[in-house]
């Protein structure tokens, strides 16, 4: 049996009405709604992304109230806030939104619970970052291991390598159900209730979850993430024409995959696959590969993630009927011109790999009991993350963290997000600055980025009337980077020449996903660079990257006195 929740999820999963908000796609919408297929690469399987935990609709922990207050259970008619509560706060979701809300809210002393429909940890740890990653740290080192000339640089010698794709489909499973029991238990342990069921917002403060059990809260959290995007004329079987929530389970490695969008979704998987032997075709309706990148970035991306692997794209074509294999026939692709829409090819392919963004999951929620209008599914909230209601007024304590309110659908946007609206609850304004968070492509080598790129920071300059400079930095000469062998790169800081403000940083190169937190950190803080620019790194390592980076700016601003000034030791 399954629970109406995960059914209900599973066909959202392949009916999603509603495209990412950026895309002008309209056209091309409402997906055909099919049940995911069972089998895959000649294995029988459950399709849905279900687990035994999401059958029982029960409290699984209970511990007392972290806060003395008294809250007792007070039930208003429906649609009237009641007048104490069962909670202070009551999170709906526990994917990496709601977690980090969660786990903020209790150290801070609030009575808390969260509600979970499907199995706690969301799409970033079951279908999402964590699983990823793991088929990365594979292909990763699959690629070094298959480089014979940067073996031999290295003066290694290494015979040929293979894998087995069951135990990098296990590594990946282990690790998502490693970090699921990680979340569930630190929720537990610092005294989060965690209830079992769908929840779906009554009224002001009021919450049913399960079959009929009513909660209520001072304060509500919506947290409900998002489902894979799939355009309209695209029919999913879960086994030919997937999307990444089948891809990361590697039922299958295809001879020939095309991968439909190069986002951070496709180019993930597209190193992925070229590391397992796959040929990879990419189809983006845009004029050029990863559109979302900084251009120069991009560019340089393509020359070292795409152009010497077995990838060919084709770009500024939709991917207009997709039809999954069958009866020994491939899957067939039709392709239309983005912008005049007529036929333009079609492909015959092992497989495709549906990657064109992430619909909101906020179907159901009962969002209309508070006089709440979505825009494409997603929650209109303010820049505190505050529902705003249909007559654009705001709800009063209702906030929505995360994919759902489609600001920026990273996991660590979405605890960040949870995180600024408990320090509202709790008595500080805080407003959570957006081009602060960093992002990355987790690709070999990865790529990363916080801020502005550089057509955004010039359109930005020419509005507001200053100047935009660029510094940027190579790899190749970074000591560190030349031991590895892995001198391709490049870090390019977006920056103010009058007073030093970092409008953007990107890099491209080993570990530029680690590497981005000085900068994403030091816009965070309003750190200058002719500040920045005294502080000390280790030598040798990748971070002198960064340091040269902020080195070779022209800052017309003087350093502050505090970084200036000398300290006897
Ligand atoms: C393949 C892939 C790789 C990714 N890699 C990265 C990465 O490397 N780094 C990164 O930052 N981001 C990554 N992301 C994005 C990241 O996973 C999301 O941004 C993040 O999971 C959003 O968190 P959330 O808490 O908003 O929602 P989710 O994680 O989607 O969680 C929402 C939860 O709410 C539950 N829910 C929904 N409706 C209800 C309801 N009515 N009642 C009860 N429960 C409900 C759902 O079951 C789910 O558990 C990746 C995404 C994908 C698909
Ligand atoms: N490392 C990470 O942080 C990471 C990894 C994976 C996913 N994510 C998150 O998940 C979300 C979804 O990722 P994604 O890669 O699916 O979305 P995306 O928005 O990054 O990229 C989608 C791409 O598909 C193209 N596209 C859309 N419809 C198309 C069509 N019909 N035909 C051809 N091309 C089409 C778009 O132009 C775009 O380039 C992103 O918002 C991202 O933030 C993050």
């Amino acid at each position: 049996m399954q629970s109406s929740f995960a059914l209900s999820l599973s066909s959202h999963l392949t009916s999603t009405t509603i495209p990412p908000s950026n895309l002008p796609f309209d056209s091309l919408l409402l997906a055909p709604s099919k049940p995911v297929n069972l089998r895959f690469c000649g294995l029988r399987r459950e399709a849905l992304r279900l687990s035994s935990s999401a059958k029982s609709q029960s409290t699984t922990s209970f511990r007392a109230p972290a806060r003395s207050s008294k809250i007792l259970a007070s039930l208003g008619d429906n649609g009237s806030a009641p007048k104490s509560f069962d909670y202070d706060l009551i999170i709906i979701g526990a994917g990496v939104g709601g977690h980090g809300a969660a786990l903020h809210a209790v150290e801070k002393g609030l009575k808390t619970a969260i509600i979970e429909g499907d199995v706690v940890g969301g799409t970033c740890v079951n279908r999402g970052c964590v699983p990823s990653k793991a088929l990365l740290a594979v292909s990763g080192r699959m690629r070094e291991l298959q480089s014979e000339h940067h073996l031999k640089a290295l003066g290694l010698q290494v015979s040929a390598a293979g894998y087995d794709r069951q135990g990098v489909a296990d590594h990946a499973n282990n690790l998502a159900s490693k970090i699921r029991n990680n979340l569930t238990n630190s929720m537990k342990a610092l005294g989060v209730d965690i209830l079992t069921g769908t929840a779906t917002i009554l009224g002001p403060q009021k919450v049913k979850y399960g079959k009929d059990n009513m909660v209520t809260a001072k304060d509500i959290i919506i947290a409900t993430g998002s489902v894979p995007f799939v355009p309209k004329g695209i029919e999913v079987d879960g086994k030919t024409v997937i999307t990444s929530d089948h891809a990361l389970k590697l039922e299958c490695v295809p001879d020939w995959i095309a991968i439909v969008g190069s986002g951070y979704i496709g180019l993930e998987f597209s190193d992925v696959y070229t590391a397992l032997g796959s040929e990879v075709t990419f189809i983006e309706a845009l004029d050029q590969l990863m559109p979302g990148f900084d251009p120069e970035i991009g560019k340089l991306a393509q020359r070292v993630l795409i152009n010497p692997r077995k990838i060919d794209y084709h770009t500024g074509v939709f991917a207009s009927k997709i039809t999954p294999a069958k009866d020994g026939k491939p899957v067939t692709i039709e392709l239309i011109d983005a912008k005049t829409k007529e036929h333009k090819d079609t492909l015959e392919v092992d497989a495709a790999l549906i990657a064109t963004g992430r619909a909101p999951f906020t179907n159901g929620l009962g969002l209309e009991n508070i006089n709440v209008v979505t825009q494409r599914g997603f929650v209109p909230v303010d820049e505190r993350m505050r529902v705003i209601d249909a007559d654009g007024n705001l709800v009063p304590h209702f906030y929505c963290i995360g994919d759902a309110n489609g600001k920026m659908m990273l996991a660590h946007a979405a605890s960040a997000q949870g995180i600024s609206v408990v320090e509202q609850v709790t008595g500080r304004d805080h407003v959570l600055n957006h081009l602060s968070i960093p992002a990355a492509c987790f690709t070999h080598p990865e790529i990363s980025m916080v801020g502005l790129t550089e057509p955004q920071a010039r359109e930005k300059a020419e509005v507001e009337g200053f100047e935009v400079s660029i510094a940027k930095t190579s790899f190749k000469a970074n000591t560190k980077a030349l031991a590895e062998n892995e001198g391709e790169g490049l870090a390019k800081l977006i920056y103010r020449p009058d007073n030093g403000e970092i409008l953007g940083v990107h890099i491209f190169g080993l570990h530029a996903a680690d590497l981005i937190h000085e900068a994403s950190n030091a816009i965070a803080l309003g750190t200058r660079i002719q500040d920045i620019k005294y502080a000390v790194h280790a030598h040798p390592t990748l971070s002198e990257v960064l340091d040269e980076l902020f080195k070779s700016a022209k800052v017309e601003a003087p350093s502050s006195s505090r970084v200036t000034e000398t300290v006897v030791v």
